[in-house]
């Protein structure tokens, strides 16, 4: 679908940095002498991952409340399983299979590759490399101490490491990967924080496109209305999601805007309600008064209200983020994430460091300023992506 392979160019372009990183790592401790290999073959067999790379396991489907009804997928499916099929699950790779003796010395097969043997100082560099990717120090050094396991004096190529690497992120990434759960409860209240600028009105668009697209009915809140550019904005969004967006006059308070947004979408029998709301950090405790009024105010129409505070973050401010959820942590309720700004940065780590540290659901990834440019967040594709993993 072309949908999809928009999503691995624009991630792969992202990734390149770590990609040429860990050529370059391995390239530079290789022995390419004849009688290197010829030494390296009688003492030491290449490394191959334990596990070959895990089958892709369908994208899982919205994660229900106990009671709650099924409801269509909020987030549509970029590609079928089939599209995302990873070399696993196709015909034997030639150039995988050990060649022999003189194919290795005639530079064949995957001998030809690269080999170094893994030691620390290879070690201490893929660390940097992978903090250099935005990664965090913890989460580095966790996941180079899992690779290492067992591992070490064993000659790698950068394949094996690239496939190694990518099995030790999507092992962090698996738990987190968790699409937006729709709950039986009408309106469905979603309150949407994030610092200005992290992308919170496109994002809001795009799911509303897409809930609309899975025959929900949906009603906007332009909650930030301190600002009135933010609230044009969210508009033009709603516009061409077809989606009506509910403000009220310039400065006005939000909490009571939201009051008239629960009400009208409980009147319409809308199933959701996205909440904008404002992200001034520069005065933490006037926006933490602001949050926490809205919730109180549709707490009176609802007492489960809001069902979810989707934090938005931008993955280009890199280890920023970090301390972002840690902020917003402190001010709402956060249940889950939005990374947007995938496409062209090369800061894509820090949604391993996120997962790691946080453990936070990551309900969607934002790859563009398009509409359709919402993507599930898929742990091996993300980490085949990242790694600058070929995938075929
Ligand atoms: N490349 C790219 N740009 C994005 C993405 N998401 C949002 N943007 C852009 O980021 C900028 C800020 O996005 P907004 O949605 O206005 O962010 P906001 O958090 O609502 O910001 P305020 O309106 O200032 O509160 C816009 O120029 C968007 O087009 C994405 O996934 N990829």
């Amino acid at each position: 679908m072309a949908f999809f392979s928009k999503l691995k160019e624009r991630l792969f372009k992202s990734s390149s940095k770590l990609e040429q990183g860990l050529d370059a790592i391995v390239e530079e401790g290789a022995e390419d002498s004849a009688a290197e290999a010829v030494e390296a073959l009688a003492d030491a067999p290449a490394v191959t991952p334990e596990q070959p790379a895990p089958a892709p396991v369908p994208q899982p489907v919205p994660q229900p409340d106990p009671e709650a009804e099924p409801a269509p997928e909020p987030a549509p499916q970029p590609a079928s399983a089939a599209e995302t099929a990873p070399a696993a699950e196709s015909a034997p790779e030639p150039e995988k299979k050990a060649p022999g003796l003189l194919g290795r010395l005639m530079g064949r097969g995957s001998a030809a590759e690269p080999r170094r043997a893994l030691d620390d100082d290879m070690l201490e560099q893929l660390e940097e490399l992978l903090i250099a990717a935005d990664m965090g120090v913890d989460t580095a050094l966790r996941v180079t101490a899992n690779l290492a396991e067992g591992r070490m004096g064993k000659r790698v190529s950068s394949r094996e490491i690239k496939e190694l690497l990518a099995q030790e992120i999507a092992r962090i990434m698996e738990p987190v990967a968790k699409p937006l759960p729709i709950y039986a409860k009408r309106p469905q209240v979603v309150l949407v924080v994030g610092v200005n600028g992290s992308g919170k009105t496109t994002t809001i668009g795009k799911l509303a496109s897409q809930f609309k697209g899975a025959g929900k009915k949906v009603v906007i809140a332009a909650g930030d209305t301190f600002r009135a550019a933010a609230v044009e904005q969210l508009q033009v969004w709603g516009d061409r999601a077809g989606v009506p967006v509910l403000t009220a006059p310039e400065g006005s308070d939000p909490a009571s805007l939201a009051f008239d947004a629960m009400t009208k979408a409980q009147e319409e029998g809308a199933d959701l309600l996205m909440i904008d709301t404002a992200g001034r950090l520069q005065n933490r405790a006037d926006l933490m008064e602001e949050l926490s009024k809205i919730v109180r105010v549709i707490r009176k129409k609802d007492e489960t209200a809001p069902h979810n505070t989707l934090l938005v973050l931008d993955a280009t401010t890199g280890q920023n983020a970090l301390s972002q959820v840690g902020t917003f942590q402190k001010l709402a309720d956060v249940s889950g994430l939005v990374m947007t700004k995938l496409d062209g940065t090369a800061k894509g780590g820090v949604l391993v460091a996120l997962a790691d540290k946080f453990g936070l659901p990551i309900h969607a990834i934002g790859v563009g300023e398009q509409i359709d440019d919402l993507a599930p967040f898929d742990p091996e594709d993300f980490a085949a992506a990242l790694t600058g993993l070929e995938t075929r």
